[in-house]
Protein backbone atom coordinates (compact mmCIF):
# COMPACT_ATOMS: atom_id res chain seq x y z
CA UNK A 1 0.00 0.00 0.00
CA UNK A 2 1.13 3.42 -0.95
CA UNK A 3 0.90 6.23 1.61
CA UNK A 4 -1.82 8.09 -0.73
CA UNK A 5 -3.71 4.57 -0.34
CA UNK A 6 -2.98 4.21 3.49
CA UNK A 7 -4.54 8.21 3.65
CA UNK A 8 -7.84 6.77 1.84
CA UNK A 9 -8.15 4.01 3.87
CA UNK A 10 -8.14 5.83 6.93
CA UNK A 11 -10.66 8.25 4.98
CA UNK A 12 -12.70 5.61 4.03
CA UNK A 13 -13.07 4.09 7.72
CA UNK A 14 -14.24 7.79 8.85
CA UNK A 15 -17.23 7.34 6.81
CA UNK A 16 -18.46 5.29 8.98
CA UNK A 17 -19.03 8.25 11.18
CA UNK A 18 -21.15 10.40 9.59
CA UNK A 19 -24.79 9.78 10.35
CA UNK A 20 -27.89 11.34 7.89
CA UNK A 21 -28.81 14.99 9.02
CA UNK A 22 -24.97 15.73 10.09
CA UNK A 23 -23.77 19.44 9.32
CA UNK A 24 -20.20 18.27 9.50
CA UNK A 25 -16.79 20.14 9.75
CA UNK A 26 -14.51 19.37 6.76
CA UNK A 27 -10.29 20.01 7.42
CA UNK A 28 -7.77 20.38 4.73
CA UNK A 29 -4.81 18.62 2.99
CA UNK A 30 -4.42 15.99 1.02
CA UNK A 31 -6.00 13.20 3.32
CA UNK A 32 -8.77 15.59 3.59
CA UNK A 33 -9.16 15.53 0.06
CA UNK A 34 -9.95 11.59 -0.05
CA UNK A 35 -12.49 12.52 2.79
CA UNK A 36 -14.40 14.99 0.44
CA UNK A 37 -14.67 12.72 -2.67
CA UNK A 38 -16.21 9.94 -0.57
CA UNK A 39 -18.22 11.98 1.05
CA UNK A 40 -19.68 13.16 -2.59
CA UNK A 41 -21.46 9.64 -2.02
CA UNK A 42 -23.51 10.52 0.95
CA UNK A 43 -24.36 14.56 0.05
CA UNK A 44 -27.72 13.36 -0.16
CA UNK A 45 -27.97 12.08 2.88
CA UNK A 46 -25.90 14.74 5.16
CA UNK A 47 -27.30 19.02 6.28
CA UNK A 48 -24.20 20.51 4.80
CA UNK A 49 -20.29 21.12 5.90
CA UNK A 50 -18.54 23.97 7.07
CA UNK A 51 -14.82 24.14 5.39
CA UNK A 52 -11.92 24.87 7.15
CA UNK A 53 -10.09 26.43 4.05
CA UNK A 54 -10.84 28.36 0.89
CA UNK A 55 -9.20 25.05 -0.56
CA UNK A 56 -11.52 22.40 0.78
CA UNK A 57 -14.11 25.12 0.12
CA UNK A 58 -13.82 25.00 -3.43
CA UNK A 59 -13.77 20.86 -3.52
CA UNK A 60 -16.35 20.40 -1.65
CA UNK A 61 -18.23 22.74 -4.28
CA UNK A 62 -17.32 21.29 -7.27
CA UNK A 63 -18.81 17.35 -5.87
CA UNK A 64 -21.97 20.06 -5.27
CA UNK A 65 -21.51 19.01 -1.41
CA UNK A 66 -23.44 22.01 -0.01
CA UNK A 67 -20.74 24.32 2.27
CA UNK A 68 -22.55 26.59 5.13
CA UNK A 69 -20.74 29.22 7.34
CA UNK A 70 -20.00 28.63 10.95
CA UNK A 71 -21.83 31.13 12.19
CA UNK A 72 -25.17 29.71 10.43
CA UNK A 73 -24.15 25.58 11.47
CA UNK A 74 -24.31 26.33 15.39
CA UNK A 75 -22.33 23.00 17.08
CA UNK A 76 -21.35 20.47 14.40
CA UNK A 77 -22.03 16.99 15.45
CA UNK A 78 -18.43 16.01 13.42
CA UNK A 79 -15.09 16.98 12.55
CA UNK A 80 -12.84 14.96 10.09
CA UNK A 81 -9.66 15.97 9.37
CA UNK A 82 -5.79 15.42 8.84
CA UNK A 83 -2.89 16.02 10.91
CA UNK A 84 0.88 16.45 10.46
CA UNK A 85 1.77 14.53 13.53
CA UNK A 86 0.15 12.72 16.26
CA UNK A 87 1.40 11.53 19.60
CA UNK A 88 -0.51 8.59 21.65
CA UNK A 89 -2.80 11.02 23.89
CA UNK A 90 -4.49 12.38 20.09
CA UNK A 91 -2.13 15.16 20.33
CA UNK A 92 -1.85 16.66 17.14
CA UNK A 93 0.98 18.98 15.52
CA UNK A 94 -1.28 20.43 12.13
CA UNK A 95 -0.98 23.58 9.84
CA UNK A 96 1.54 21.93 6.89
CA UNK A 97 -0.64 23.50 4.62
CA UNK A 98 -1.32 26.32 6.34
CA UNK A 99 -5.15 25.80 7.20
CA UNK A 100 -4.44 25.58 11.54
CA UNK A 101 -6.44 28.30 12.45
CA UNK A 102 -9.29 28.03 10.77
CA UNK A 103 -9.17 24.10 11.65
CA UNK A 104 -8.80 24.79 15.07
CA UNK A 105 -11.72 26.98 15.50
CA UNK A 106 -14.04 24.27 13.24
CA UNK A 107 -12.91 21.78 16.09
CA UNK A 108 -13.38 23.38 18.40
CA UNK A 109 -17.52 24.40 17.24
CA UNK A 110 -17.12 20.39 16.61
CA UNK A 111 -18.20 17.37 18.87
CA UNK A 112 -16.45 14.89 17.88
CA UNK A 113 -13.09 15.00 15.98
CA UNK A 114 -12.21 12.62 13.69
CA UNK A 115 -8.80 12.84 12.73
CA UNK A 116 -7.13 10.90 9.65
CA UNK A 117 -3.38 9.54 8.73
CA UNK A 118 -1.29 7.46 7.45
CA UNK A 119 0.27 5.59 10.07
CA UNK A 120 4.00 7.77 9.82
CA UNK A 121 2.20 10.27 11.37
CA UNK A 122 1.93 8.43 14.55
CA UNK A 123 5.10 9.68 16.80
CA UNK A 124 6.45 9.32 20.17
CA UNK A 125 7.32 12.61 20.61
CA UNK A 126 6.27 15.84 18.32
CA UNK A 127 8.35 18.00 16.95
CA UNK A 128 10.31 16.59 14.47
CA UNK A 129 7.80 18.06 12.03
CA UNK A 130 8.16 21.90 12.38
CA UNK A 131 5.41 23.18 14.00
CA UNK A 132 3.11 26.02 12.19
CA UNK A 133 2.24 29.40 13.57
CA UNK A 134 0.31 31.92 11.97
CA UNK A 135 1.66 35.26 12.72
CA UNK A 136 -0.04 38.83 11.61
CA UNK A 137 2.73 40.14 9.56
CA UNK A 138 3.83 43.14 11.58
CA UNK A 139 4.45 41.03 14.20
CA UNK A 140 6.50 38.37 12.15
CA UNK A 141 10.51 39.65 13.68
CA UNK A 142 9.27 40.10 16.96
CA UNK A 143 7.90 36.45 17.23
CA UNK A 144 10.98 35.17 16.20
CA UNK A 145 12.78 36.13 18.84
CA UNK A 146 10.25 34.65 21.08
CA UNK A 147 10.51 31.59 19.38
CA UNK A 148 14.40 31.72 19.69
CA UNK A 149 14.32 32.45 23.27
CA UNK A 150 12.07 29.56 23.74
CA UNK A 151 14.67 27.14 22.15
CA UNK A 152 12.93 26.79 18.24
CA UNK A 153 14.34 28.10 15.07
CA UNK A 154 11.30 29.59 13.41
CA UNK A 155 11.99 29.52 9.19
CA UNK A 156 9.44 31.84 7.12
CA UNK A 157 7.04 30.04 4.85
CA UNK A 158 8.50 31.64 2.10
CA UNK A 159 5.87 33.36 -0.16
CA UNK A 160 2.97 31.71 1.70
CA UNK A 161 -0.02 33.80 2.88
CA UNK A 162 -2.64 32.08 4.69
CA UNK A 163 -6.38 32.64 4.13
CA UNK A 164 -6.37 35.10 6.69
CA UNK A 165 -3.67 37.08 5.27
CA UNK A 166 -1.57 36.48 7.69
CA UNK A 167 2.18 34.82 7.38
CA UNK A 168 3.54 30.99 8.73
CA UNK A 169 6.29 30.54 10.77
CA UNK A 170 7.28 26.75 11.07
CA UNK A 171 9.34 26.16 14.11
CA UNK A 172 12.52 23.73 13.79
CA UNK A 173 14.07 21.72 16.60
CA UNK A 174 11.46 21.39 19.31
CA UNK A 175 10.58 18.57 21.49
CA UNK A 176 7.34 18.36 22.53
CA UNK A 177 7.18 16.89 25.97
CA UNK A 178 4.61 19.01 27.03
CA UNK A 179 1.80 20.20 24.36
CA UNK A 180 -0.50 21.79 26.94
CA UNK A 181 1.95 23.91 28.39
CA UNK A 182 3.84 25.01 24.99
CA UNK A 183 0.17 25.41 23.20
CA UNK A 184 -0.22 28.22 26.09
CA UNK A 185 3.09 29.08 25.60
CA UNK A 186 2.62 30.06 21.96
CA UNK A 187 -0.95 31.72 22.62
CA UNK A 188 0.27 34.07 25.31
CA UNK A 189 3.15 35.99 22.58
CA UNK A 190 0.95 38.73 21.11
CA UNK A 191 0.75 38.40 17.29
CA UNK A 192 0.68 35.07 17.24
CA UNK A 193 -2.79 34.11 15.49
CA UNK A 194 -3.12 30.57 16.17
CA UNK A 195 -0.14 27.70 17.03
CA UNK A 196 -0.10 24.55 14.95
CA UNK A 197 -0.61 22.51 18.52
CA UNK A 198 -4.23 20.99 18.96
CA UNK A 199 -3.49 19.58 22.89
CA UNK A 200 -6.55 21.51 24.82
CA UNK A 201 -8.74 20.51 21.72
CA UNK A 202 -7.14 17.02 20.57
CA UNK A 203 -8.15 14.33 18.12
CA UNK A 204 -11.32 12.21 20.03
CA UNK A 205 -10.42 9.24 17.42
CA UNK A 206 -7.68 8.58 15.77
CA UNK A 207 -7.72 6.42 12.54
CA UNK A 208 -4.47 5.43 11.12
CA UNK A 209 -3.85 3.90 7.57
CA UNK A 210 -1.59 0.94 7.66
CA UNK A 211 0.22 -1.39 5.15
CA UNK A 212 -1.55 -4.44 7.73
CA UNK A 213 -5.30 -2.54 7.45
CA UNK A 214 -6.73 0.65 9.31
CA UNK A 215 -6.32 0.97 13.20
CA UNK A 216 -8.26 3.20 15.42
CA UNK A 217 -7.02 4.88 18.53
CA UNK A 218 -9.35 6.06 21.07
O1 LIG B 1 -3.01 22.84 7.18
C1 LIG B 1 -3.14 21.65 6.87
C2 LIG B 1 -3.67 20.61 7.75
O2 LIG B 1 -3.38 20.80 9.10
C3 LIG B 1 -3.48 19.17 7.32
O3 LIG B 1 -4.41 18.45 8.03
C4 LIG B 1 -2.13 18.58 7.59
O4 LIG B 1 -1.12 19.39 7.04
C5 LIG B 1 -2.03 17.15 7.04
O5 LIG B 1 -2.08 17.17 5.66
P1 LIG B 1 -2.05 15.86 4.76
O6 LIG B 1 -3.37 15.18 4.97
O7 LIG B 1 -1.88 16.39 3.37
O8 LIG B 1 -0.90 15.02 5.20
Amino acid sequence: MTQDEMKKAAAQAALEYVESGMVVGIGTGSTANHFIDLLSSMKGKIDGTVASSIASEERLKSHGIPVMDLNDAGQLSLYVDGADESDKHLNLIKGGGGALTREKIVAGASEKFICIADDSKLVDVMGKFPLPVEVIPMARSYIAREIVKMGGQPQLREGFTTDNGNIILDVHGLEIFEPVKMEDEFNRLPGVVTVGLFARRPADVLILGATEGVKVID
